[in-house]
Protein backbone atom coordinates (compact mmCIF):
# COMPACT_ATOMS: atom_id res chain seq x y z
CA UNK A 1 0.00 0.00 0.00
CA UNK A 2 2.72 3.23 1.08
CA UNK A 3 6.03 3.01 0.29
CA UNK A 4 8.90 4.64 1.33
CA UNK A 5 10.35 7.65 -0.61
CA UNK A 6 13.46 5.84 -2.19
CA UNK A 7 16.55 7.62 -2.98
CA UNK A 8 16.62 9.42 -5.99
CA UNK A 9 17.23 6.72 -8.60
CA UNK A 10 19.56 7.10 -11.11
CA UNK A 11 17.02 8.29 -13.75
CA UNK A 12 18.19 8.85 -17.41
CA UNK A 13 18.90 12.80 -17.57
CA UNK A 14 16.19 13.53 -20.05
CA UNK A 15 13.63 12.45 -18.12
CA UNK A 16 14.16 14.74 -15.10
CA UNK A 17 16.00 17.66 -16.91
CA UNK A 18 12.16 18.15 -18.86
CA UNK A 19 10.60 18.19 -15.38
CA UNK A 20 13.36 20.61 -13.91
CA UNK A 21 13.05 22.68 -16.45
CA UNK A 22 9.24 23.53 -15.77
CA UNK A 23 10.64 23.90 -12.12
CA UNK A 24 13.29 26.63 -13.02
CA UNK A 25 10.23 28.45 -15.00
CA UNK A 26 7.76 28.60 -12.08
CA UNK A 27 8.47 32.44 -11.37
CA UNK A 28 6.34 33.09 -13.93
CA UNK A 29 3.57 30.02 -13.59
CA UNK A 30 1.28 32.60 -12.16
CA UNK A 31 0.51 33.95 -15.35
CA UNK A 32 -0.04 31.50 -18.18
CA UNK A 33 2.80 32.35 -20.50
CA UNK A 34 0.54 32.71 -23.01
CA UNK A 35 -0.11 36.75 -23.96
CA UNK A 36 -3.48 35.90 -25.34
CA UNK A 37 -6.23 36.40 -23.00
CA UNK A 38 -7.57 33.05 -22.21
CA UNK A 39 -11.65 33.43 -23.25
CA UNK A 40 -13.20 32.48 -19.99
CA UNK A 41 -13.20 34.14 -16.67
CA UNK A 42 -10.03 33.51 -14.46
CA UNK A 43 -11.64 33.18 -11.05
CA UNK A 44 -8.86 37.02 -10.65
CA UNK A 45 -12.05 38.80 -10.67
CA UNK A 46 -11.09 42.57 -11.63
CA UNK A 47 -14.15 43.93 -11.18
CA UNK A 48 -14.38 42.34 -7.23
CA UNK A 49 -15.54 44.94 -4.58
CA UNK A 50 -13.71 43.15 -1.97
CA UNK A 51 -10.57 42.54 -4.10
CA UNK A 52 -10.71 38.64 -2.30
CA UNK A 53 -10.56 37.16 -5.44
CA UNK A 54 -12.96 34.05 -4.28
CA UNK A 55 -14.70 32.79 -7.18
CA UNK A 56 -18.26 32.29 -6.82
CA UNK A 57 -20.24 29.95 -8.30
CA UNK A 58 -24.23 31.00 -8.53
CA UNK A 59 -26.55 27.84 -8.78
CA UNK A 60 -29.67 28.87 -10.57
CA UNK A 61 -33.13 27.04 -12.13
CA UNK A 62 -36.41 26.10 -12.11
CA UNK A 63 -37.91 24.82 -8.15
CA UNK A 64 -36.84 20.98 -7.46
CA UNK A 65 -34.95 21.06 -10.70
CA UNK A 66 -31.65 19.69 -8.29
CA UNK A 67 -29.82 22.89 -7.26
CA UNK A 68 -29.86 22.10 -3.72
CA UNK A 69 -29.22 17.93 -4.38
CA UNK A 70 -26.22 19.09 -6.62
CA UNK A 71 -24.49 21.32 -4.28
CA UNK A 72 -25.10 18.64 -1.06
CA UNK A 73 -23.52 15.86 -3.00
CA UNK A 74 -20.96 17.48 -4.56
CA UNK A 75 -19.59 19.51 -1.93
CA UNK A 76 -21.24 17.76 1.32
CA UNK A 77 -20.71 14.33 0.73
CA UNK A 78 -24.59 13.68 1.08
CA UNK A 79 -25.84 10.22 -0.62
CA UNK A 80 -27.98 11.07 -3.81
CA UNK A 81 -30.76 9.07 -2.16
CA UNK A 82 -30.91 11.31 0.60
CA UNK A 83 -31.64 14.60 -1.54
CA UNK A 84 -35.70 13.26 -1.91
CA UNK A 85 -36.07 14.86 1.35
CA UNK A 86 -34.23 18.13 0.92
CA UNK A 87 -36.82 20.63 1.87
CA UNK A 88 -36.79 23.94 -0.59
CA UNK A 89 -35.08 26.14 -0.84
CA UNK A 90 -36.56 29.82 0.73
CA UNK A 91 -33.30 31.86 0.81
CA UNK A 92 -30.35 32.38 -1.14
CA UNK A 93 -27.52 29.97 0.59
CA UNK A 94 -24.27 30.58 0.68
CA UNK A 95 -21.53 28.17 1.30
CA UNK A 96 -17.93 28.79 2.06
CA UNK A 97 -15.37 26.00 0.42
CA UNK A 98 -12.03 26.25 1.92
CA UNK A 99 -10.10 23.59 -0.81
CA UNK A 100 -7.06 23.85 -3.54
CA UNK A 101 -8.53 27.74 -3.54
CA UNK A 102 -11.30 29.29 -1.81
CA UNK A 103 -14.43 30.07 -3.53
CA UNK A 104 -18.38 30.22 -2.46
CA UNK A 105 -21.19 28.07 -3.68
CA UNK A 106 -24.55 30.04 -3.63
CA UNK A 107 -27.95 28.45 -4.21
CA UNK A 108 -30.80 30.64 -5.42
CA UNK A 109 -34.37 29.31 -4.55
CA UNK A 110 -36.28 28.35 -7.95
CA UNK A 111 -38.74 31.24 -8.12
CA UNK A 112 -36.41 34.13 -7.69
CA UNK A 113 -36.65 37.31 -10.44
CA UNK A 114 -33.00 38.03 -10.39
CA UNK A 115 -33.45 40.73 -12.95
CA UNK A 116 -35.79 42.35 -10.57
CA UNK A 117 -35.05 45.81 -9.59
CA UNK A 118 -35.80 45.41 -6.00
CA UNK A 119 -32.58 42.82 -6.02
CA UNK A 120 -29.31 44.51 -6.14
CA UNK A 121 -28.09 42.53 -9.13
CA UNK A 122 -24.51 44.10 -9.43
CA UNK A 123 -24.08 42.41 -6.19
CA UNK A 124 -24.76 39.17 -7.07
CA UNK A 125 -23.38 38.51 -10.24
CA UNK A 126 -20.57 40.95 -10.53
CA UNK A 127 -18.20 38.69 -8.82
CA UNK A 128 -18.90 35.46 -10.08
CA UNK A 129 -16.48 32.97 -11.88
CA UNK A 130 -19.69 31.09 -13.14
CA UNK A 131 -23.19 30.60 -13.44
CA UNK A 132 -24.46 27.04 -12.71
CA UNK A 133 -28.12 26.86 -14.56
CA UNK A 134 -29.54 23.44 -13.97
CA UNK A 135 -32.59 22.25 -16.13
CA UNK A 136 -34.51 18.97 -15.09
CA UNK A 137 -34.46 17.03 -18.20
CA UNK A 138 -37.72 14.73 -17.03
CA UNK A 139 -40.15 17.20 -16.70
CA UNK A 140 -41.54 20.02 -19.36
CA UNK A 141 -38.83 22.24 -19.64
CA UNK A 142 -39.69 25.56 -21.86
CA UNK A 143 -40.12 27.67 -19.11
CA UNK A 144 -36.64 27.31 -18.04
CA UNK A 145 -35.72 27.79 -21.11
CA UNK A 146 -36.99 30.97 -21.57
CA UNK A 147 -35.97 31.80 -18.35
CA UNK A 148 -32.03 30.95 -19.28
CA UNK A 149 -32.01 32.90 -22.36
CA UNK A 150 -33.63 35.80 -20.65
CA UNK A 151 -30.68 35.30 -18.01
CA UNK A 152 -27.85 35.40 -20.59
CA UNK A 153 -29.24 38.01 -22.73
CA UNK A 154 -28.89 40.08 -19.47
CA UNK A 155 -25.99 38.66 -18.51
CA UNK A 156 -24.42 39.24 -21.78
CA UNK A 157 -25.28 42.88 -21.82
CA UNK A 158 -23.83 43.63 -18.52
CA UNK A 159 -21.57 41.12 -17.65
CA UNK A 160 -20.33 39.42 -20.89
CA UNK A 161 -17.64 36.92 -19.45
CA UNK A 162 -19.17 35.53 -17.30
CA UNK A 163 -19.65 31.52 -18.02
CA UNK A 164 -22.99 30.00 -18.05
CA UNK A 165 -22.73 26.18 -17.65
CA UNK A 166 -26.10 24.84 -18.49
CA UNK A 167 -26.74 21.40 -16.50
CA UNK A 168 -28.86 19.21 -18.15
CA UNK A 169 -29.90 17.39 -15.95
CA UNK A 170 -31.98 14.14 -14.10
CA UNK A 171 -30.61 12.53 -17.13
CA UNK A 172 -30.43 9.12 -15.34
CA UNK A 173 -34.51 8.19 -15.41
CA UNK A 174 -34.13 8.75 -19.54
CA UNK A 175 -33.68 6.13 -22.10
CA UNK A 176 -30.47 7.02 -24.40
CA UNK A 177 -32.54 7.79 -27.35
CA UNK A 178 -34.73 10.60 -25.34
CA UNK A 179 -31.40 12.06 -23.50
CA UNK A 180 -29.39 12.46 -26.27
CA UNK A 181 -32.28 14.30 -28.40
CA UNK A 182 -33.30 15.93 -25.23
CA UNK A 183 -29.50 17.53 -24.66
CA UNK A 184 -29.76 18.33 -28.49
CA UNK A 185 -33.36 19.95 -28.21
CA UNK A 186 -31.88 22.15 -25.20
CA UNK A 187 -28.67 23.41 -27.12
CA UNK A 188 -30.50 24.35 -30.05
CA UNK A 189 -33.37 26.48 -28.12
CA UNK A 190 -30.63 28.25 -26.57
CA UNK A 191 -28.26 28.96 -29.47
CA UNK A 192 -31.26 30.10 -31.77
CA UNK A 193 -32.15 32.61 -29.53
CA UNK A 194 -28.61 33.81 -29.00
CA UNK A 195 -27.90 34.35 -32.37
CA UNK A 196 -31.24 35.96 -33.19
CA UNK A 197 -29.63 38.10 -31.06
CA UNK A 198 -26.03 38.59 -32.52
CA UNK A 199 -24.54 36.91 -29.51
CA UNK A 200 -22.79 33.97 -31.64
CA UNK A 201 -19.85 33.58 -29.21
CA UNK A 202 -21.34 33.76 -25.73
CA UNK A 203 -19.41 31.38 -23.40
CA UNK A 204 -22.28 29.33 -22.79
CA UNK A 205 -21.54 25.18 -22.27
CA UNK A 206 -23.36 22.56 -22.15
CA UNK A 207 -22.73 19.24 -19.86
CA UNK A 208 -25.67 15.43 -19.08
CA UNK A 209 -25.48 15.65 -15.45
CA UNK A 210 -26.97 13.21 -12.72
CA UNK A 211 -26.35 12.69 -9.02
CA UNK A 212 -26.73 9.25 -9.10
CA UNK A 213 -23.52 8.30 -11.33
CA UNK A 214 -20.31 10.60 -12.15
CA UNK A 215 -21.33 12.85 -14.42
CA UNK A 216 -22.47 15.17 -12.20
CA UNK A 217 -18.38 15.50 -10.65
CA UNK A 218 -17.08 15.49 -14.13
CA UNK A 219 -19.26 18.60 -14.88
CA UNK A 220 -18.16 20.54 -11.76
CA UNK A 221 -14.73 19.62 -12.77
CA UNK A 222 -14.67 21.30 -15.81
CA UNK A 223 -16.77 24.36 -14.40
CA UNK A 224 -14.21 24.96 -11.70
CA UNK A 225 -11.23 24.48 -14.15
CA UNK A 226 -11.92 27.43 -16.09
CA UNK A 227 -11.81 29.29 -12.88
CA UNK A 228 -8.05 28.29 -12.14
CA UNK A 229 -5.35 30.54 -13.64
CA UNK A 230 -2.54 28.14 -13.23
CA UNK A 231 -4.46 25.55 -15.64
CA UNK A 232 -2.31 25.80 -18.33
CA UNK A 233 0.89 25.27 -16.54
CA UNK A 234 -0.93 22.60 -14.65
CA UNK A 235 -1.48 20.87 -17.85
CA UNK A 236 1.77 21.15 -19.06
CA UNK A 237 3.36 19.81 -15.55
CA UNK A 238 0.97 16.70 -15.98
CA UNK A 239 2.05 16.48 -20.10
CA UNK A 240 5.66 16.23 -18.81
CA UNK A 241 4.92 13.46 -16.58
CA UNK A 242 2.90 11.31 -18.15
CA UNK A 243 5.17 11.61 -21.40
CA UNK A 244 8.44 11.24 -19.03
CA UNK A 245 6.96 8.32 -16.86
CA UNK A 246 4.82 6.47 -20.05
CA UNK A 247 1.47 7.30 -18.02
CA UNK A 248 -1.71 6.75 -20.02
CA UNK A 249 -3.59 9.51 -18.14
CA UNK A 250 -3.32 11.68 -15.48
CA UNK A 251 -5.35 13.49 -12.66
CA UNK A 252 -5.52 15.72 -9.93
CA UNK A 253 -7.91 15.71 -7.94
CA UNK A 254 -9.11 17.85 -5.29
CA UNK A 255 -9.59 14.70 -2.46
CA UNK A 256 -13.18 15.94 -1.01
CA UNK A 257 -15.31 17.17 -3.32
CA UNK A 258 -13.78 14.55 -6.03
CA UNK A 259 -13.48 17.27 -8.40
CA UNK A 260 -10.27 17.09 -11.23
CA UNK A 261 -8.87 20.58 -11.13
CA UNK A 262 -6.26 19.30 -14.09
CA UNK A 263 -5.36 16.42 -16.41
CA UNK A 264 -2.92 16.24 -19.02
CA UNK A 265 -3.88 16.96 -22.72
CA UNK A 266 -4.73 13.78 -23.81
CA UNK A 267 -8.25 12.42 -24.46
CA UNK A 268 -10.27 12.08 -21.25
CA UNK A 269 -12.76 9.33 -21.12
CA UNK A 270 -15.87 8.94 -18.45
CA UNK A 271 -14.72 5.29 -17.81
CA UNK A 272 -11.07 6.48 -16.42
CA UNK A 273 -12.30 9.48 -14.42
CA UNK A 274 -14.91 6.61 -12.72
CA UNK A 275 -11.82 4.38 -11.62
CA UNK A 276 -9.87 7.04 -10.19
CA UNK A 277 -12.94 8.33 -8.27
CA UNK A 278 -13.87 5.35 -6.62
CA UNK A 279 -10.27 4.70 -5.79
CA UNK A 280 -10.07 8.04 -3.89
CA UNK A 281 -12.95 6.68 -2.12
CA UNK A 282 -11.22 4.10 -0.91
CA UNK A 283 -8.39 6.18 0.12
CA UNK A 284 -10.23 8.24 2.22
CA UNK A 285 -11.51 5.64 3.75
CA UNK A 286 -8.59 3.93 4.62
CA UNK A 287 -6.78 7.03 5.60
CA UNK A 288 -9.74 8.16 7.95
CA UNK A 289 -9.07 4.64 9.93
CA UNK A 290 -5.25 4.95 9.38
CA UNK A 291 -4.57 8.48 9.03
CA UNK A 292 -3.02 11.13 11.35
CA UNK A 293 -3.74 14.39 12.21
CA UNK A 294 -1.17 16.42 10.18
CA UNK A 295 -2.46 19.74 11.79
CA UNK A 296 -1.29 18.29 15.68
CA UNK A 297 2.23 20.61 15.98
CA UNK A 298 2.63 18.51 19.05
CA UNK A 299 2.81 15.19 18.07
CA UNK A 300 5.42 16.24 15.43
CA UNK A 301 7.20 17.99 18.67
CA UNK A 302 7.42 14.71 21.12
CA UNK A 303 8.03 12.64 17.87
CA UNK A 304 4.80 10.51 18.42
CA UNK A 305 5.73 7.74 16.10
CA UNK A 306 2.37 7.45 15.01
CA UNK A 307 2.61 11.28 14.00
CA UNK A 308 5.26 10.40 11.55
CA UNK A 309 5.53 10.81 7.59
CA UNK A 310 5.06 7.87 5.89
CA UNK A 311 6.97 8.79 2.83
CA UNK A 312 9.96 9.31 5.90
CA UNK A 313 10.03 13.44 4.16
CA UNK A 314 10.49 15.25 7.54
CA UNK A 315 10.82 18.39 5.63
CA UNK A 316 7.66 18.73 3.81
CA UNK A 317 4.93 20.28 5.73
CA UNK A 318 2.06 18.46 3.91
CA UNK A 319 3.86 15.58 4.90
CA UNK A 320 1.81 12.06 4.37
CA UNK A 321 2.06 10.83 0.94
CA UNK A 322 0.68 7.58 -0.26
CA UNK A 323 1.74 5.18 -2.61
CA UNK A 324 -0.73 2.71 -4.10
CA UNK A 325 -0.35 0.05 -6.98
CA UNK A 326 -3.38 -2.06 -7.64
CA UNK A 327 -3.72 -3.94 -10.95
CA UNK A 328 -7.18 -3.48 -11.93
CA UNK A 329 -8.02 -5.36 -15.54
CA UNK A 330 -4.70 -4.42 -17.87
CA UNK A 331 -4.01 -1.04 -15.89
CA UNK A 332 -2.54 -0.08 -12.92
CA UNK A 333 -3.28 2.28 -10.60
CA UNK A 334 -1.00 4.81 -8.79
CA UNK A 335 -2.20 7.30 -6.01
CA UNK A 336 0.14 10.44 -4.80
CA UNK A 337 -1.00 12.53 -1.99
CA UNK A 338 0.59 15.99 -2.53
CA UNK A 339 -0.86 18.13 -0.37
CA UNK A 340 -3.28 18.18 2.47
CA UNK A 341 -5.99 19.12 -0.98
CA UNK A 342 -4.62 17.56 -3.65
CA UNK A 343 -3.81 13.77 -4.73
CA UNK A 344 -2.29 12.80 -7.77
CA UNK A 345 -3.94 9.62 -9.61
CA UNK A 346 -2.70 8.25 -12.37
CA UNK A 347 -3.38 4.98 -14.72
CA UNK A 348 -0.75 3.17 -16.44
CA UNK A 349 -1.09 -0.27 -18.48
CA UNK A 350 2.67 -1.15 -18.20
CA UNK A 351 3.08 -5.28 -17.60
CA UNK A 352 5.10 -4.76 -14.60
CA UNK A 353 5.18 -1.31 -13.44
CA UNK A 354 7.14 -1.79 -10.10
CA UNK A 355 9.81 -1.98 -11.91
CA UNK A 356 10.02 1.54 -12.91
CA UNK A 357 8.22 2.68 -9.79
CA UNK A 358 11.36 4.48 -8.26
CA UNK A 359 11.19 6.49 -11.92
CA UNK A 360 7.81 7.13 -11.27
CA UNK A 361 8.31 8.38 -7.57
CA UNK A 362 11.15 10.54 -8.22
CA UNK A 363 9.17 12.10 -11.22
CA UNK A 364 6.29 12.70 -9.23
CA UNK A 365 8.23 14.12 -6.05
CA UNK A 366 9.73 16.74 -8.44
CA UNK A 367 5.87 17.37 -9.82
CA UNK A 368 5.13 17.82 -6.27
CA UNK A 369 7.56 20.55 -5.69
CA UNK A 370 6.21 21.89 -9.34
CA UNK A 371 2.89 21.96 -7.75
CA UNK A 372 3.80 23.70 -4.17
CA UNK A 373 5.42 26.37 -6.11
CA UNK A 374 2.36 26.97 -8.64
CA UNK A 375 -0.22 26.50 -5.71
CA UNK A 376 1.42 28.75 -3.03
CA UNK A 377 -1.09 27.04 -0.38
N1 LIG B 1 -33.63 11.28 -10.69
C1 LIG B 1 -32.94 12.33 -10.22
N2 LIG B 1 -33.48 13.09 -9.25
C2 LIG B 1 -32.77 14.14 -8.79
C3 LIG B 1 -31.47 14.44 -9.30
N3 LIG B 1 -31.03 15.56 -8.65
C4 LIG B 1 -31.99 15.91 -7.80
N4 LIG B 1 -33.04 15.08 -7.85
C5 LIG B 1 -34.30 15.14 -7.08
O1 LIG B 1 -34.97 16.33 -7.41
C6 LIG B 1 -35.73 16.78 -6.28
C7 LIG B 1 -35.55 18.26 -6.09
O2 LIG B 1 -34.23 18.53 -5.73
P1 LIG B 1 -33.76 19.87 -4.99
O3 LIG B 1 -32.29 19.79 -4.89
O4 LIG B 1 -34.53 20.11 -3.74
O5 LIG B 1 -34.18 20.96 -6.07
P2 LIG B 1 -33.94 22.54 -5.99
O6 LIG B 1 -33.66 22.98 -7.38
O7 LIG B 1 -32.91 22.89 -4.96
O8 LIG B 1 -35.38 23.02 -5.57
P3 LIG B 1 -35.78 24.43 -4.86
O9 LIG B 1 -35.08 24.47 -3.55
O10 LIG B 1 -37.26 24.33 -4.73
O11 LIG B 1 -35.37 25.54 -5.78
C8 LIG B 1 -35.27 15.94 -5.09
O12 LIG B 1 -36.27 15.00 -4.82
C9 LIG B 1 -34.02 15.23 -5.59
O13 LIG B 1 -33.84 13.94 -5.01
C10 LIG B 1 -30.92 13.60 -10.31
O14 LIG B 1 -29.81 13.75 -10.81
N5 LIG B 1 -31.70 12.56 -10.73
Amino acid sequence: MEGERPDPPDVPSAAHLMLTRYISDLQDADTPANPIQPKWHTGRLPNSKQGDGKPRLLLMGQRRSGKSSISSVVFHKMPPSETLYLETTTRITKDQMHSFMDFQVWDFPGHLDYFDPAFDVDNIFGEIGALVWVIDAQDEYLDAINRLNTTILNLQQHYPSINVEVFVHKVDGLSEDYKSDTFRDIIQRVQDELSDNGYENAPVSFYQTSIYDHSIFEAFSKVIQKLIPQLPTLESLLNSLCSTCRIEKAYLFDVLSKIYIATDTSPTDIGSYEICSDYIDVIVDISEIYGWDRSNPDAQKTGDSSAQDVSGDSGNDDAESLITMEKKGSNYLYLREINKYLALICIMSEDSPTEKKALVDYNVSIFQEALQKVFQR
